[in-house]
């Protein structure tokens, strides 16, 4: 269901209250058409509906030309919907004639034409016959390609007079407004037949023949059609023309060559690799069309992270021609590839510096990493599995690297899409829509894929099996997936599943803050990994996770056992324990983790009492932050649970206010006393400080904290061991002062890796910001790290 809200802006709480009352009642109208009565599908005349249909479409192509339309866009996630896995000779046909609204048809398929052009907001709506010339509305959704296409993509896809079967159809009442159609929720659903289909045998259209659109082509003018969407960066429906063609023309090796491109560019590898196998094992391929059937298979190859074979097909470039530089710097990248594949040793530095540079989330060139992990049983887990350590693990030891299998963009975006989750009862940004749009596109591409992927947990209604082959894949029509899809099940996994991926340059901004940043413009972007998903929840996980672009960089916090369950967080770190028991209800229902059970202890009573204190962190008033941080404090058993996160941002906040008056105002009672107030905020993040002393003397320890963790956000406590090497500074105390630059480091470089240089990339504006002293310390720190003088690799300070 899609449909625009009246405003264009949508940070604005009117806004919100605007959309959940559309939620709600979407939701209630949901629950009034599940035991509503059906009625008899009502006639529309054929001349009305197309003519609407026309007229919205030529509305919808001005706007598109004009760039007029910034409305947001609103849809519907997490509705129950349908899907067939039936294939199609197993069902009997339906008449529109006879159909209810309501109804789901169950062993029926309905056939249908398109009679009127295709267009969209969210969904693609087109109109269709039926063979007795009964019209109706189709409202496709989910489809591979359609969410974002342009009416000239869309007439490719779906020309005038495409045939379609639709699997066991249903026709529905809209959840808003009055409209009437039949709904498709899961590609596998419609099937785009061939002319020459069985199903098609003795049938006549009583509104006339037509030409089928196959036929109202030559395969050269398909391909020239191809040739225009992919300038036009069209790449799906570049496929879809070349493949038509190729129905026409089987033999043809510009057409195969042409759409292994548009593959490659739509991430569709298997598929590629097929066409290419094809082509490469064609006779009388001449040396230019074998070059590149071997490049592109190289190029394949790579991105499927299969290196060795990539680098046999560059070899193989330069069997035919030496001189091919891009085949040798394919070779290259083979094996830095394979290097990092076996070492882990990655370029973090130069990484980290794209990630900054980056304007949205990339797909960076790098390997995954397979660490010293794997899937294993793990009980009274959803799912039943998890991520064992197959060895001891060290503090800060990489354990996983991981590209995304499919990403949305990020939150941040105005005039965009807004997604209405009826399952989280939220609102939700598009890019969560976005996601499983992409998603679809990816599942298109091979069996292999959509195994992988429906292995994920999905919920206690969708355990992990292989989907069935679908019966009308087919090579050659890249409309049929090659296993039945259902929408409900892609929906389900990506909900429990999916990570709000924060590359390195927004985690910057965000997460080193103690406020929860907004979902809605967070700047996170909605990723789905595969062997990343088999991590379970901690809130004292035992692991943490970075994002290099859409990859997921997994380290260890902490030492780990042989056979130790490793987990992560699934929650902002610094969330009170009834928040973090609200937002974790959506994956499963109480979380055993020592800090919740102490928390649990300890009462909501008494976390939301916690939560209220530390409202006053946002006043300027000494005594008034005082007063909170000893309530605060006296809300905690003499023995409380390591990690205190509310405890540990009062007294933060006390040690920000003693800071101004210490340094601004030349105070060092008050500068002593921010460093003590500072340390006790590291100790509450579950750090021990190993040095307390203020003084010089104190230093005992290479580093004043001890190496046997990381905490839980290492931004945030490396900004703070900062602060504290400055307020050192202030008081002339230089070698504390070096000891604390020091676990700043130390903590950048166990969290992230790339040691001094990536740390001073992080933090190069806060160090500038301190100014001169600590820019002084942290090149001092550098030299010692380049002489030798202080290794951030070896165990250090405990
Ligand atoms: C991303 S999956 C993790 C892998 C999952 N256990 C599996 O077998 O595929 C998320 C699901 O795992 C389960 N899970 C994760 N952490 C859990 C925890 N601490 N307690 C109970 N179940 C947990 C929940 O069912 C959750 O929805």
């Amino acid at each position: 269901m899609a449909q625009m809200a009246k405003n264009t802006k949508f940070h604005d709480t009117s806004i919100d209250d605007q959309l959940l009352k559309m939620l709600d009642s979407a939701k209630a109208r949901a629950e009034v058409e599940k035991t509503a009565p059906p009625f008899p599908l009502p006639y529309v005349s054929p001349d009305a509906l197309v003519s609407e249909l026309e007229r919205r479409r030529d509305k919808w192509d001005a706007e598109q030309k004009t760039g007029q339309n910034h409305e947001i866009r609103t849809t519907f996630m997490g509705q129950e919907s349908f899907s067939s896995s039936q294939p199609l000779k197993n069902l009997k046909p339906i008449v529109l004639k006879e159909m209810h609204v309501r109804t789901r048809y169950t062993g029926r398929y309905l056939l249908c034409r398109v009679i009127a052009r295709p267009s969209r907001v969210v969904c693609v709506t087109f109109g269709v016959e039926n063979v007795n010339a009964w019209p109706h509305l189709v409202s496709l959704y989910n489809f591979p390609g359609t969410f974002e296409a342009s009416g000239s993509e869309l007439d490719t896809l779906f020309p005038l007079y495409t045939v379609l079967a639709i699997r066991e159809p249903m026709v529905k009442m809209a959840l808003a407004g009055s409209q009437i159609y039949v709904r498709i929720d899961s590609p596998s659903d419609l099937v785009v037949l061939h002319p020459d289909d069985p199903l098609l045998k003795g049938i006549k259209w009583s509104s006339g023949s037509r030409k089928h659109p196959l036929h109202t082509r030559t395969s050269s003018g398909w391909k020239t059609l191809g040739d225009s969407h992919f300038k036009r960066q069209e790449y799906w429906a570049a496929v879809v023309a070349y493949s038509r063609g190729l129905q026409l023309d089987p033999t043809s090796t510009a057409l195969r060559l042409n759409r292994s491109l548009a593959r490659i560019r739509l991430g569709h590898y298997s598929a590629s690799l097929r066409d290419l196998n094809s082509v490469l094992s064609s006779d009388n391929l001449s040396t230019a069309d074998k070059l590149k059937g071997l490049y592109r298979s190289a190029q394949a190859e790579y991105a499927s992270g299969r290196y060795d074979a990539a680098k046999q097909y560059y070899e193989g470039c330069l069997g035919v021609d030496e001189n091919l530089v891009d085949a040798k710097t394919g070779i290259q990248k083979c094996v830095d590839r394979l290097q990092e594949q076996q070492t882990g040793v990655y370029r973090w530095e130069e990484l980290y510096d794209q990630t900054l540079r980056a304007k949205s989330v990339l797909s960076f060139d790098i390997s995954d990493f397979v660490g010293p992990v794997k899937v294993a049983p793990v009980p009274n887990r959803g799912g039943g599995r998890g991520i064992l350590a197959t060895r001891d693990i060290e503090v800060g030891e990489l354990l996983l690297v991981s590209k995304a299998i499919a990403n949305g963009p990020p939150n941040n975006q105005e005039g965009i899409l807004i997604a209405l989750n009826f399952h989280a009862n939220e609102i939700q940004s598009g890019g969560h829509y976005t996601l499983i749009q992409n998603l679809m596109m990816k599942l298109m591409d091979s069996k292999q894929i959509n195994n992988d992927f429906c292995q994920l947990y999905g919920g206690e209604r969708h355990q992990p099996s292989n989907p069935d082959i679908n019966d009308y894949f087919d090579e050659n029509d890249p409309l049929s997936p090659p296993v039945f899809i259902d929408t409900n099940r892609v929906e389900a996994v990506c909900s429990l599943n999916w990570f709000g991926c924060s590359p390195e340059n927004a985690a910057n901004k965000t997460e080193s803050k103690q406020e929860k940043p907004s979902p809605l413009n967070d700047g996170k972007s909605t990723v789905i990994y595969l062997l990343p998903s088999y991590f379970n929840h901690s809130c004292d996980a035992n692991a943490t996770r970075h994002f290099f672009g859409d990859a997921i960089v997994i380290r260890a916090l902490t030492q780990i056992r042989a056979g130790d369950e490793i987990t992560i967080s699934y929650i902002y770190a610094n969330e009170p324990y009834h928040e973090r028991a609200n937002t974790l209800k959506k994956w499963f229902p109480t979380c055993d983790c020592s800090l919740c059970v102490e928390d649990r202890e300890a009462g909501v009573g008494t976390s939301k009492k916690r939560q209220k204190l530390l409202e006053d962190r946002t006043s300027t008033s000494l005594p008034t932050v005082r007063a909170m941080v000893s309530k605060m404090d006296a809300t905690y058993p003499s023995t409380g649970p390591r990690v205190q996160p509310l405890r540990s941002a009062a007294h933060h906040r006390l040690s920000e206010l003693l800071q101004v008056q210490g340094m601004r105002k030349q105070n060092s009672k008050a500068a002593y006393e921010a460093i003590k107030e500072e340390m006790a905020s590291i100790e509450y993040m579950g750090i021990d400080v190993l040095d307390k002393g203020i003084n010089d003397d104190a230093v005992k320890h290479e580093i004043p904290i001890a190496s046997n963790r990381i905490p839980y956000n290492d931004t945030e406590a490396a900004l703070k061991c900062l602060v504290i090497a400055n307020t050192f500074c202030f008081l002339d105390k230089l070698d504390r002062a070096k000891q604390w630059a020091r676990a700043a480091v130390w903590i950048s470089h166990k969290a992230l890796g790339g040691g001094i240089h990536l740390f001073k990339a992080k933090f190069g504006d806060a160090i500038q910001e301190m100014g001169s002293n600590v820019v002084g310390l942290v090149g001092k720190i550098e030299k010692e790290v380049k002489n030798g003088i202080w290794h951030l690799d070896t165990k250090r300070g405990s």
